[in-house]
C-alpha cells in the first residue's frame, strides 16, 4: 500500500507552527524587557515529500523506519547576530520542559568539511493529537546571520548541481566560509558597540509609539 503523506507530516506541520510561535514568543519576551535578543529571526518547515522519499532511498530508510530515521521532517532554524548568541539560546532551549533534547550536534566547533557551520539539536517534542500525545524528533538549527548566508548560497548551489559541485566552485565556497567565519568574528569584537547603538534605536522607537499613540 503507498503512504499517507498527509497523515504522516499533520503532527510534523502542527509541532512546526507550535515551536516557530513558541521561538519567536522568546523573542519577543527580550525585546519588551530591554535586554540584547539573541534571537534575530526563526523559520520552520515541514520537510518536503520529494525529499523525503530522496533521503529514504539514498539512505536505505525503509517506510516504517522514517520517523525515527529522518530527523528533520520537523526543522526550525533560530538565527542569531553574534556567535555568543547560540550558546544563550541553546542554553534557554536546554532550561525549558515543553521538550527533551535527544541529540546535539556542534558543527561551530567542528565546522563540516563543505565549510558548513551551525549548532543542531534534535528534541522529542510532544504533540496532542486526536488519539492523545505523540513524541515526534524535531530537529533545531542555531546559527548567525552570517552562517545562514553561506548555508542558504552553498544549498542552492548543492541543489543546482545536484550534490556534484565543481571542485573550483567547492574551494570558492569553503573560502567564502572562512569569509563569513571572519565577518563573524569582526562582529563579536564590536559588539559592544553594535548592542548599545541597538538598544538607543530600541528606546527611540519605543518613545516615538507613546508619542504617536498620546497624539
Ligand atoms: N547548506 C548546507 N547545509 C548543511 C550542510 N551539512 C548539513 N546541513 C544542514 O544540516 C542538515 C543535516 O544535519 P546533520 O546534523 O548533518 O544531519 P545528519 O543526519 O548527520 O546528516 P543528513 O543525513 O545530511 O541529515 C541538512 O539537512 C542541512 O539542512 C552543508 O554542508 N551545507
Ligand atoms: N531545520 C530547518 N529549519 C528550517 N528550514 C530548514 C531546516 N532544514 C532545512 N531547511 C530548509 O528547507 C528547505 C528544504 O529542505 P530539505 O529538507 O530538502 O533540505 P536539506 O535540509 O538540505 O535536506 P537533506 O538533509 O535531505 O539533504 C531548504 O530550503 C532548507 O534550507
Amino acid at each position: 500500500m503507498s503512504m499517507d503523506w498527509e497523515a504522516l507530516l499533520i503532527p510534523y506541520k502542527q509541532a512546526v507552527d507550535e515551536l516557530k510561535i513558541k521561538f519567536r514568543g522568546m523573542r519577543e519576551q527580550f525585546e519588551k524587557s530591554n535586554q540584547h535578543c539573541p534571537i534575530e529571526f526563526v523559520t520552520g518547515r515541514v520537510k518536503p515529500i520529494k525529499s523525503i522519499v530522496n533521503k529514504a532511498y539514498q539512505k536505505n530508510i525503509p517506510d516504517q523506519h522514517l520517523e525515527t530515521e529522518i530527523q528533520d521532517l520537523a526543522g526550525l532554524r533560530i538565527m542569531c547576530q553574534f556567535t555568543d548568541d547560540i550558546k544563550t539560546v541553546i542554553n534557554l532551549l536546554r532550561q525549558r520542559n515543553d521538550f527533551t533534547i535527544v541529540e546535539e550536534r556542534d558543527y561551530i566547533t567542528h565546522k563540516k568539511p563543505s565549510g558548513y557551520r551551525s549548532y543542531h539539536i534534535v528534541i522529542e517534542y510532544p504533540v496532542q493529537v486526536l488519539d492523545g500525545e505523540k513524541k515526534i524528533l524535531v530537529e533545531v538549527q542555531v546559527r548567525t546571520l552570517a552562517m545562514n548566508f553561506w548555508a542558504t548560497i552553498e544549498h542552492s548551489m548543492n541543489y543546482k548541481y545536484q550534490g556534484q559541485i565543481p571542485e573550483d566552485i567547492r574551494q570558492r565556497l569553503q573560502r567564502a566560509a572562512e569569509a563569513a567565519n571572519r565577518l563573524d568574528e569582526e562582529m563579536s569584537q564590536i559588539k559592544g558597540e553594535i548592542q548599545e547603538a541597538q538598544l538607543v534605536f530600541l528606546e527611540r522607537n519605543d518613545k516615538s509609539n507613546e508619542t504617536n499613540l498620546g497624539s
